[in-house]
């Protein structure tokens, strides 16, 4: 494929390469901001995969980089962010187009759902009007009737009723507004989307109405997505795969079924402890804080927190291993033997842990 596919039309994208062909790879992607104190960095190393109608969970606490994550593969990032690596969406690399270019594929091709409708939404324009501008904008060879066709139908999957398409923002309630961003997200159809946070700010009753549709959404519109949240309740019911971050890493990847029953990296294993469930008797904090990111800590970023660190941890970064249910984890407890001395399994001591720190 060459960099003359970008921007072809979006319909089109689904049928190019065969299913399980990832519409999106990220290799190797860096992202780091300036700040008086050196580089912050927030993604730092980060690879996967996407394909067509797949939903990948990205979770971790705040701060892990989940954000800058999804900003940098959307090209979003604030002035003064750098980023390195490859993002091949369909083939091309996103970090070596253009802005214009980027700017033509946001929107048809690349989606983004974020919260905050209200501030999103004009409140002097109709939504149809939003509709119409945002069909006109990609898809100026579309009819009138086919952007009302389009727009209704939409919105309807949404479960805004057409009765309500030329009413104003302000008529609508919170989370009616929020389907409607997300209508709007999709009525162009894009290949792939990110949607950080989508549910945040509702009520329980509209957040789970807008997971089922974003779950539904492969089943729609073949669309990807990369869903990022602190909820591990939503990536349980709408996500396919989970990506764990922490220190701008991804520190497992897998099933998302499969990682949530049977968690490999000590974080995860955390994480998931310190989640209400209906199953909850006492609610489980990590220990310690997230790093900061202009210094994190050598080895395994996690090392001064993990209740199952070994020497290694510390003095040495954790190899990507698959696991035997074909995810992958970024751990030494997990690292094959011959890659370890004795010394190096031994358990890191409290001691020796603060006092890393310290140094
Ligand atoms: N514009 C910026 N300038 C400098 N540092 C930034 C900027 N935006 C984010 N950061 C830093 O980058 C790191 C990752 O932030 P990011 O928002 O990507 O994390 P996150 O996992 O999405 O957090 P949250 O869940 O709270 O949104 C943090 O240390 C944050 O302070």
């Amino acid at each position: 494929m060459t960099s003359s596919t970008l921007g072809t039309d979006p319909r089109d994208s689904h049928a190019l390469g065969p299913a399980d062909e990832p519409v999106l790879s990220v290799r190797d992607l860096r992202v780091w901001y300036g700040s008086e104190r050196g580089a912050v960095r927030a993604v730092d190393g980060v690879s996967f995969d996407l394909r067509p109608g797949q939903t990948l969970g990205l979770v971790g606490e705040s701060g892990c980089g989940k954000s800058t994550l999804g900003r940098g593969i959307l090209g979003i990032l604030p002035p003064g962010a750098k980023a390195d690596g490859e993002i091949l969406f369909r083939g091309n690399d996103l970090l070596k187009a253009g802005p214009r270019q980027l700017e033509k594929l946001r929107g048809p091709e690349l989606g983004m759902i974020f919260q905050e409708p209200l501030t999103r939404l004009n409140p002097l324009m109709r939504i149809s009007e939003h509709f119409e501008e945002t069909l006109r904008t990609h898809e100026p060879q579309l009819s009138k009737d086919e952007v009302r066709r389009r727009s209704i139908d939409t919105l309807r999957r949404m479960g805004i009723p057409p009765s309500r398409y030329h009413a104003y923002p302000h008529e609508f309630s919170g989370g009616m507004r929020q389907r409607i961003m997300i209508a709007l997200a999709l009525v162009l159809r894009p290949a792939f989307i990110v949607a950080d946070e989508p549910t945040t700010a509702l009520d329980v009753l509209v957040e789970a109405q807008i997971i089922r549709i974003l779950a539904d959404l492969r089943r729609s519109f073949n669309t990807s997505l990369l869903l990022i949240t602190h909820n591990l309740g939503i990536v349980a019911e709408a996500c396919d795969r989970v990506a764990v971050m922490y220190a701008g890493h991804i520190v497992e990847e897998g099933d998302a079924r499969e990682v949530f029953s049977r968690p490999q990296h000590p974080y995860t294993r955390e994480l998931l402890r310190s989640t209400i469930s209906l199953r909850t008797t006492g609610l489980h904090y990590i220990p310690g804080a997230p790093p900061d990111l202009v210094a994190p800590p050598s080895g395994c970023a996690f090392h001064p927190r993990c209740p199952d660190a070994m020497r290694v941890c510390r003095r040495r970064d954790p190899l990507d291993v698959t696991t035997s249910a074909g995810g992958r984890v970024a751990c030494w407890l997990h690292a094959p033997s011959d890659q370890l001395s004795r010394e190096d399994t031994e358990p890191l001591v409290r001691e020796e842990i603060s006092s890393a720190d310290e140094a």
